[in-house]
Order: structure tokens, then sequence, then C-alpha cells
């Protein structure tokens, strides 16, 4: 199994005014390409810190973090968004989806970023919006869907320009139960194609879904669990 991520004494400390927080300490971390883990533990312990950093939103304090092939730790704020926009998809727990597009157009936004031709475009986004089975609501506005098929759209949307880390923030914190667990349901059958997950929930149900489950306790790995492979 090749290795996607690589975290190595990786630390974070956030500063506001006077006050420093130690979000992350001595983080050591390896996922595997096609690995799917969770990672929980309660409100402060660092798990958003965490995605952040992986999906390079936010660098880290100290410490090493390769990305595939790419020292990530240590690159500038151009050079991270450049990164992140090619290797990473982030699903965020409120979809952040743009209400006056079309699922087409909000699918298709990370593509026509890239400067993709519109062919290009109309086939990947048809591609992955049937992948989540959305493809029956191209045409509709995010605000006439349900929580949970919004969120399927911004699956599609974090998986269309095929990022090798698929990174979702508490993707089932707005759903029901029901919706919920038509999301994670998605995720699994994703991660069983062969994406590379990581999924940050505080719904202990949940993260038993994943193969491998990581949690936190005040801004340090506490406890691994990895489902045994038959
Ligand atoms: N931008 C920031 N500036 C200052 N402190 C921050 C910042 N972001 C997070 N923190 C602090 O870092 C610690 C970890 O926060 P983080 O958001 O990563 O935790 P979390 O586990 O995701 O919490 P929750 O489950 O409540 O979302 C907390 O003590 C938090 O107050």
């Amino acid at each position: 199994m090749k290795t996607l991520v690589e975290l190595r004494d990786l630390n974070k400390t956030h500063t506001k005014g006077q006050i420093q927080t130690h979000a992350l300490k001595n983080i050591n971390l390896k996922i595997n390409e096609g690995e799917f883990v969770s990672i929980s533990g309660p409100s402060g312990c660092g798990k958003s810190t965490l995605l952040s950093i992986l999906g390079l939103l936010d660098a880290p304090t100290s410490g090493h973090y390769q990305l595939a092939n790419i020292d990530a730790g240590s690159l500038n704020v151009d050079q991270r968004s450049k990164v992140r926009n090619q290797y990473v998809g982030y699903v965020f727990q409120s979809f952040n989806l743009i209400d006056h597009l079309t699922v087409f157009e909000n699918v298709a936004l990370p593509l026509e970023h890239r400067g993709d031709s519109s062919k290009a475009i109309k086939a990947e986004v048809e591609k992955q919006l049937t992948a989540v089975n959305m493809h029956n609501y191209m045409h509709h506005k995010p605000n006439q869907l349900s929580g949970g098929q919004q969120q399927r759209v911004a699956i599609a949307r974090a998986l269309v320009g095929e990022p090798q880390l698929l990174l979702v923030d508490e993707p089932t914190g707005n759903l029901d139960s029901h919706n919920g667990d038509l999301v994670m349901q998605e995720l699994i059958e994703l991660n069983n194609q062969g994406v590379t997950i990581v999924m940050v929930t505080h719904d202990e149900r949940y993260s038993r879904m994943a193969k491998r489950q990581v949690r936190l306790f005040d801004g340090e790995i506490i406890v691994e669990h990895q489902e045994a492979v038959a």
C-alpha cells in the first residue's frame, strides 16, 4: 500500500492576542491510499485544526507533513492553494453550495477555475453526479433539495477534480439521521471504489463505520482502532 499522508511530530499552536492554544501536540499519523479514517473526540480536542492542516487550509507550527510526494508542511500560501486544488477535495458540514447556481454549475466550478473545456466539464460533472445518485437533479437549485441531497452534491463537487484525498468535516452534522445515514452510505461506497477519505465526526455511530478510527483528546491521538482485514 502506498502512503498518501504522513504527519511526523506535528504541532499547531493558535495565537489570538495574548492567548496561545496548543491545538495539536506531536501528532504522528500515516494514511495509505484507499483508507477510510475517522477522527473523533470531544469538542475542542483539535479535530478541525487537524483537518484544516491536512486540507492545506492552514499550516502546522512545527513538524512534518508529507502529502503524496510533496513536502506540504513548508509551502507558502500560494503553493498551498495550488496543491490543495490538485490533491484535495473538501466537504464542509454546511455544504457551502452557491444558492443562485444550479447543481450542475456548482459541481462544475472547480473545473472552470482549472480552465477545462466545456465538453470535458460536462462529462466529468455528469459522471460525479451519477456517482452520488444526483444526476436527475442537475438543473435544480440547492434550495430545492433536501439537506442530504445538498451534501451529496457537495461530495460530487469535492470529487470532480479527481483529488487523491477526500476530507469531510462533520458531513452529517446538519442532517437528520435518515439523511445522515444516506450520506454515510455514499462515503462508504466511494471508499469501496478506492477514494481515500478522512472524516471528522463527533458521532460515535458514524466514526465506527470507518475502517480505521483515530480518537483525539486535548490535541493528542489517544486511541487508534483498525478493522481487521479479512
Ligand atoms: N483560529 C483559532 N484561533 C485561536 N484558537 C483556536 C482557533 N481555532 C481553534 N482554536 C482552539 O484550538 C483548539 C482546537 O480547536 P478545534 O476547532 O480544532 O477543535 P474541534 O475538536 O474541531 O472542536 P469542535 O468539535 O467543537 O468543532 C480549541 O481550544 C480552540 O478553541
